[in-house]
């Protein structure tokens, strides 16, 4: 057993240090000074106690690091969380989560530290778990409140951040089996809310993933309360700005329903074009705090490497015939193929919507034993949540979708990414094109082709240079 120790004890050959109740912050300072450094020291403690967070924060951690480094030994997440936070809170490994990805390195100092933060990373690079990280080291379970507030666009991306939420608060931590756990309240468009309102009323959950809309009605008819709102996350953020429909809600929750000083903020995306213009609207409007910092990652390369950009040439009525081409000499086992909204004007002259078409299209020609489903925003809330339950339940599928898969949805089995409509800029690219190469550490190959016609290749080609991508012609 490992001999019981005071804090003034000079402990050069100490590696690691566990610390059985809460220090003062002067006993723990001491304690900090009198461990080497040389080795790779990390506190363990038996509680999650914040103040703690104050004194050992990311200092330590960049040490921890390098020594690791040296040694030619790669950090765990788990150890990443314990140098900073000094506590497995939970167990990131048993959810299968052991090395960490580049942006939850680069961001989880900063996280920890309390501070505001600019998640900017590319498609598939971990984001969720990054915020979800901090999340649940800031929470009380024994609170009766709302802690921390995830904003999301889509309904489908609310459910797929709540079910990741409720996987890791469903873990009990070795030392807390007897704490209470942790709720997690998805407050979406199209969710039955005379059910939420009950659950509002009776415990509030500690955890609410919310779109906009449903999040402002609540809130407006004061069912929700955000004065215990330790962190708030605004997914997707750039898309919520640019949406007609989202930016004054949005703008009201940030700056009129909560205060930025009496939360910390965190805001995510893979793309925030002018980024320098908006870390100053941020601070100027008040939606984060003056020190907010921007975690960039990777910016030359917003796309994850391992896509294989292609296109082919065709005229707008070949079009269906050569995706189906390509279809078979790719034989993907899942994959989605992306096509525009329908223009009003074709609405008014009674055609069907584009997506429909080649369902029914890919559905009397395609041989391939994948099966052929269908997502846009025209559907009813059911059949959105019927194809992409179907979708996740494995097996060959085509998802045919409008842009409404384009943003976060994580499917990563898909292996190739179809833009039957060339998207309407760089940043729809981006998206639509991450919707692939969602396993952080895999090398697997995955493409991304688009079916352009003639006189559209030079707007791919400003895509390319905008993204700095480059893309392959194909010759069928
Ligand atoms: N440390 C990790 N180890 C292994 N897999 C991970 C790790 N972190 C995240 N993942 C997995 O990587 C995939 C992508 O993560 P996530 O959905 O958070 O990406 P994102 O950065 O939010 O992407 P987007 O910008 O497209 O929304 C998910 O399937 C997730 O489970």
């Amino acid at each position: 057993m490992a001999p019981i120790i005071s804090a003034t004890q000079q402990l050069p050959q100490v590696s690691h240090a566990v610390l059985y109740s809460k220090p003062t912050r002067t006993g723990f300072s001491l304690l900090q000074s009198n461990i080497s450094y040389s080795n790779r020291a990390l506190f363990y403690s038996r509680s999650n106690f914040r103040p703690l967070k104050a004194i050992l924060n990311s200092p330590s951690l960049t040490k921890v690091a390098d020594d690791a480094k040296e040694k030619g030994e790669a950090l765990t997440l788990r150890e990443i969380c314990l140098a900073i936070l000094c506590t497995p809170f939970f167990r990131v490994e048993e959810v299968g989560y052991a090395v960490p990805t580049d942006v939850q390195k680069q961001a989880l100092p900063v996280l920890f530290s309390g501070r505001d933060c600019i998640l900017h990373a590319q498609t598939g690079s971990g984001k969720t778990l990054a915020y979800l990280l901090l999340i649940f080291s800031v929470i009380n379970t024994q609170r009766s409140a709302v802690q921390a507030l995830i904003v999301v666009p889509t309904r489908e991306l609310g459910i797929q951040v709540t079910k990741v939420a409720r996987m890791l608060a469903a873990t009990p931590t070795e030392n807390d089996v007897e704490q209470k756990s942790c709720t997690v309240m998805a407050l979406l468009d199209g969710g039955m809310l005379r059910r939420h309102k009950s659950w509002l009323k009776a415990e509030p959950p500690t955890i609410v993933v919310a779109t906009i809309a449903s999040l402002c009605q609540m809130l407006e008819k004061h069912l929700l309360k955000l004065e215990s709102m330790q962190v708030l996350v605004i997914d997707e953020v750039d898309f919520m700005f640019n949406s007609s429909k989202q930016v004054s809600s949005l703008r009201k929750l940030l700056t009129s329903y909560s205060s930025c000083n009496s939360r910390q903020t965190v805001f995510a995306s893979a793309s925030i074009p002018q980024h320098n213009r908006f870390l100053y609207d941020c601070i100027q409007q008040k939606w984060t705090k003056r020190d907010v910092v921007h975690v960039h990652v990777n910016p030359i390369e917003p796309m994850p490497t391992c896509l294989q950009h292609r296109f082919v040439r065709c005229s707008k009525k070949q079009r269906h015939q050569t995706l189906l081409s390509l279809l078979q000499s790719d034989a993907p086992k899942s994959g989605i193929i992306f096509v525009g909204e329908q223009s009003e004007k074709s609405k008014k002259a009674g055609n069907a919507p584009p997506t429909i078409d080649l369902v029914d299209f890919l559905k009397t020609s395609y041989g391939g034993c994948s099966e052929i489903l269908l997502l846009e925003e025209d559907m009813n809330f059911n059949s959105r949540a019927a194809s992409l339950s179907e979708v996740r339940q494995g097996g060959g599928y085509l998802l045919v979708a409008t842009d409404i898969a384009a943003r976060g949805v994580d499917l990563p089995e898909i292996t190739h990414i179809y833009n039957c409509d060339l998207p309407r800029t760089a940043v729809e690219y981006l998206h639509r094109a991450g919707r692939t190469g969602r396993k952080p550490f895999s090398d697997e190959k995955c493409n991304v082709t688009s079916i352009i016609m003639p006189e559209e290749r030079f707007v791919l080609q400003r895509y390319e240079n905008e993204l700095m991508f480059n893309c392959e012609e194909l010759f069928l």
